[in-house]
């Protein structure tokens, strides 16, 4: 049987980590390219800002912009400890999330220090009326529905506009999977599950939850933070692969949270922008796929297909975001691992969950299949690797 080639380019995966120095007024993205002066390593970030940001090699300046404009918070307090305390506290703070294979209790922290972990996530409706105000929240977010500055007084009626509009068809999907969103209760789970492995770690750590556009709001997360007196806090979104929608818009949420709060502000912090490239993730995917090729009468035979939540066209073409390169850098990252298996299907990438009237990434989910279909592939391996 013919398959046909991978939709995307091959590339290789990064190993190092890179943090970028930026202004962080402008809420848009369509901003010129960074200049050369404002790139510094990640040391002198982590000294000049008191943060730390985790990004791969070949991220995108509208990543690090976002992450480090976040990180960057701590460069307008006061300096509170010397440089070289600060330097050592927040190597401890990276190793928490750094180290995979270690125990962390040898790093640097004091009986003072309460440790928090923060989870940042989409957030769902949890019935089928919390359908509209849940789609309103998320299309009057700037980052869904990108309208230039001088149409942002529009961006509210908008949001109402489009929600109402929206909300037959999503409450459709919805109720076809039980009247609601899964994702607070699976990531009720995670964070559980996050909060014992770490204690496993010897890292007491106490996980929370914020969603962008549903209860446990973001808010309501770091209002529970300042209570608990984090004085360390890990930031972490679930979304394996960065884009200015998701990780993007909560990060930009917690900056402009951050800037507003003295406590927060001088709070230590550390970001993971994205992990899509890390080994653990990596094996985890390959496993799955593994498992489920297995399955089959033939698993040689089986196309693996990855699937994955699209955004439209103009965010990757035009405001920068490394949504896609990052996705396919999972894929080829998957199949790489799953080579040293002797796994040697072949696989296509497709994006899904279009809407509106806008073009998105290509090629779409619902056409691939049909496309594929036609050319006689008869068994799919489906794997998501975004809702
Ligand atoms: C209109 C713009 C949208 C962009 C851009 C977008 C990006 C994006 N979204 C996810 C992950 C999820 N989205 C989910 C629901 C959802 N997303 C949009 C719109 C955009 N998403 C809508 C209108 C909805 C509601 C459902 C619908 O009507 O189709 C969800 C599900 C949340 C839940 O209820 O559990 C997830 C997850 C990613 C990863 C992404 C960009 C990469
Ligand atoms: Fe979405």
């Amino acid at each position: 049987m013919n398959f046909p080639t991978p939709t995307h380019a091959t590339s290789s995966p990064s190993t190092s980590s890179s943090s970028y120095t930026l202004n962080h007024a402008s809420p848009n993205f369509n901003r010129p390219p960074l200049s050369p002066q404002a790139i510094c390593t990640s040391q002198k970030k982590s000294l000049c800002s008191g943060a730390h940001v985790e990004a791969s090699v070949n991220s995108n300046p509208v990543k690090n912009y976002i992450a480090a404009s976040f990180s960057s918070l701590r460069s307008e307090a006061k300096p509170l400890v010397s440089k070289q305390s600060l330097k050592k506290r927040m190597f401890s703070v990276g190793a928490l999330v750094a180290r995979t294979d270690q125990d962390v209790s040898d790093a640097t922290l004091t009986s003072d220090d309460k440790i928090g972990v923060l989870l940042l996530n989409l957030g769902g409706p949890e019935t089928l009326e919390d359908v509209q105000p849940f789609l309103f929240n998320l299309f009057a977010d700037p980052d869904i529905i990108r309208l230039p500055r001088i149409f942002s007084f529009l961006q509210k009626p908008l949001a109402q506009f489009v929600s109402v509009l929206r909300a037959p068809k999503s409450r459709e999907g919805y109720a076809s999977i039980g009247g609601g969103s899964p994702l607070r209760r699976i990531t009720d789970a995670q964070a559980e599950d996050l909060k014992k492995s770490l204690l496993e770690k010897n890292v007491p750590a106490e996980v929370y939850v914020g969603m962008r556009y549903w209860h446990p709001f973001t808010e309501e997360a770091i209002e529970q933070i300042k209570k608990d007196g984090v004085t360390k806090l890990v930031v972490l979104p679930l979304y394996p692969q960065f884009s200015i929608s998701t990780s993007g818009s909560s990060l930009r949420l917690l900056e402009s949270i951050f800037r507003e709060d003295e406590y927060l502000v001088n709070m230590q912090h550390t970001v993971l922008p994205s992990w899509y490239q890390r080994e653990g993730y990596i094996k985890a995917m390959s496993n799955l796929i593994e498992k489920e090729l297995k399955s089959f009468d033939c698993p040689k035979e089986v196309m693996i297909f990855f699937s994955a939540h699209g955004v439209p066209l103009a965010y990757v073409e035009e405001a920068g975001d490394p949504y896609k390169a990052e996705m396919e850098e999972c894929v080829d990252l998957i199949m790489e691992e799953l080579e040293t298996r002797k796994i040697r299907n072949p696989f296509t990438l497709a994006y899904q969950s279009r809407v509106g009237p806008v073009e998105w990434l290509k090629p779409y989910t619902d056409e691939t299949i049909v496309e594929l279909g036609k050319k006689g592939v008869k068994t799919l391996s489906v794997n998501i690797l975004k809702l």
